[in-house]
């Protein structure tokens, strides 16, 4: 059975709920990943715990950390959720660290389509949460990078956020970062912080990486986490690395650059807060005008 545990956590069947939390510290692990994908399991589960040696309460992985990034890989390395083994590695180290993994993503296997999937663990093991990319990373830029995820992949149709210590948090995956809409709707279900584990590249990386997450966190004026594997230069599809995180003023607060390494730093969630009332743009956009022009 490998139906999508999304409306499990669909954002309708949470309680509200009155916590009030400045913040916390989060995690995000640039790994080196490689084709051995027992090697890329074990090295993420033991930076999971290294990461709550230094305090994390939260900690992300990379895309496609447990098999090499490319559509030729996708089959050999896919594994059903949350049966598969690395869901189950990913399950007992959240559990054993007792931390919230977003768990990067992994080739997913459902009947005889594939996604590429990001899987949420709560400090129990429990699987909080799962996404799958929503838009499929197809682009051609001659000379530079052709990538056609869609010759193997299905693509997503939820929007997938969970609540963590009191705080909404959104998921995303790499190409959908690109588009504001989805952003926007895991704002207006009231996030403050947006994860997206992402792999761009030598050519979109320099050009839109550290631009779309200041823009997404400017949109929206929330918290951006970006995180991305290392860079290995010998790969098919070569990572940009520079794994980072972005405030609700669309600072550059930390980032990392392109070798492995991980990012701790901590979250002021007061500062969602601070940003949106000081610019108060979500209660001055125009949809009334928005909406007629679009009816025409
Ligand atoms: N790999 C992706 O999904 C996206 C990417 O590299 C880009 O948008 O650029």
């Amino acid at each position: 059975m490998c139906e999508s545990a999304t409306d499990a956590v669909h954002p309708r069947f949470f309680k509200k709920r009155e916590i009030h939390v400045k913040g916390f510290k989060i995690a995000l692990i640039q790994l080196a990943v490689g084709p051995d994908k027992a090697k890329n399991v074990a090295s993420a589960v033991s930076e999971i715990h290294k990461a709550k040696d230094k305090g994390a309460q939260l900690v992300a992985l990379p895309e496609c950390f447990n098999s090499p990034y490319g559509t030729k890989y996708f089959d050999e390395y896919a594994e059903e959720v949350p049966s598969g083994a690395t869901c189950r590695a990913l399950s007992k180290a959240a559990a054993e660290a007792g931390v919230c993994v977003v768990g990067g993503t992994v080739p997913e296997r459902c009947g005889d389509k594939l996604y590429n999937t990001c899987t949420v663990w709560d400090g129990s093991g429990k699987l909080l949460a799962q996404h799958r990319k929503m838009h499929l990373f197809d682009i051609d830029i001659p000379n530079k990078i052709t990538f056609k995820e869609s010759e193997v992949l299905s693509a997503g149709d939820q929007i997938t956020t969970f609540e963590y210590q009191g705080v909404k948090i959104g998921i995303g995956i790499c190409y959908d970062l690109r588009f504001p809409e989805m952003a926007h709707l895991m704002a207006k279900q009231g996030c403050s912080l947006l994860v997206y584990p992402g792999a761009f590249n030598m050519t979109t990386g320099p050009k839109h990486w550290e631009l779309l997450a200041r823009a997404r966190a400017n949109d929206e004026q929330l918290w951006v986490a970006l995180v991305s594997p290392a860079r290995d230069p010998d790969a098919g599809y070569v990572a940009w690395g520079h794994s980072a995180l972005v405030d609700p003023w669309a600072n550059l607060v930390a980032h990392l650059d392109h070798r492995p390494d991980t990012l701790v730093a901590d979250l002021d969630l007061s500062l969602v807060e601070e940003v949106r009332k000081q610019i108060p743009i979500r209660v001055q956009r125009r949809t009334d005008i928005y909406d007629t022009i679009h009816k025409k």
